[in-house]
């Protein structure tokens, strides 16, 4: 039965898209999530039930963080607003006052197989730092997080390098990698 991807945010499903392919089949549903909060794997298994509640059947949903080393994590699952009020030149200069300015950009998956299963959650993070903004402005903090390795943003980088570097890929990685697994159990 095909998984369905709830999401409010298109480039993030752009995204999960070209990094799933056809590996899986995934359908989409647009729903505007609430945001929660709480430490960051309790806030997707939380949204995970709470899509579950609006479909039927096997249900993934995605919560992403940003987090400052300097700040013990923080803006983490609170990145939206703090993007939204503060802009890119706010997040840099929440780290004006520290000379560490490593950062992790994490990815939650959380994945319920259906009414009443209880959410399974698939961590991806991938280590950097905060810069000010360079590259295109489409698509969140991306100009504003230099990866580890790279000289480039998120932003600045080919779509397919991120997509091979980042943390949506590598939480995705570990959650293809669960259903492989129910399917292999299944068919013996
Ligand atoms: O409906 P959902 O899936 O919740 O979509 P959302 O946009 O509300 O997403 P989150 O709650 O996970 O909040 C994460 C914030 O970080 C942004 N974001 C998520 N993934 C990103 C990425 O890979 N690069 C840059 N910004 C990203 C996103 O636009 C939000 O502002
Ligand atoms: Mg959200």
């Amino acid at each position: 039965m095909a998984v369905t991807f709830v999401t409010g945010n298109a480039k993030k499903l752009e995204e999960v898209q070209a990094i799933v392919g056809s590996a899986m089949a995934l359908r989409n549903e647009k729903v505007d999530l609430p945001e929660l909060q709480g430490e960051p794997e309790a806030v997707a298994a939380e949204k995970c039930r709470l899509a579950q509640a609006r479909i039927d059947g096997p249900v993934l949903v995605e919560d992403t963080s940003l987090c400052f080393n300097a700040l013990n994590g923080l803006p983490g699952v609170y990145i939206k607003w703090f993007l939204e009020k503060t802009g890119h030149e706010g997040l840099n200069n929440l780290l004006a006052a520290y000379e560490d300015k490593t950062a992790y950009a994490q990815c939650i998956f959380a994945y319920s197989s259906g009414p009443g299963a209880e959410p399974l959650t698939f961590v991806g993070q991938t280590h950097g730092r905060i810069v000010p903004a360079r590259g295109p402005k489409d698509f969140g903090w991306d100009p504003v997080f230099q990866p580890d390795g790279f000289e480039q943003t998120y932003a600045e980088l080919d779509k397919e390098i991120k997509n091979g570097i980042s943390h949506r890929f590598k939480a995705l990685q570990k959650f293809q990698a669960y259903v492989t697994s129910q399917q292999q159990q299944q068919q013996q």
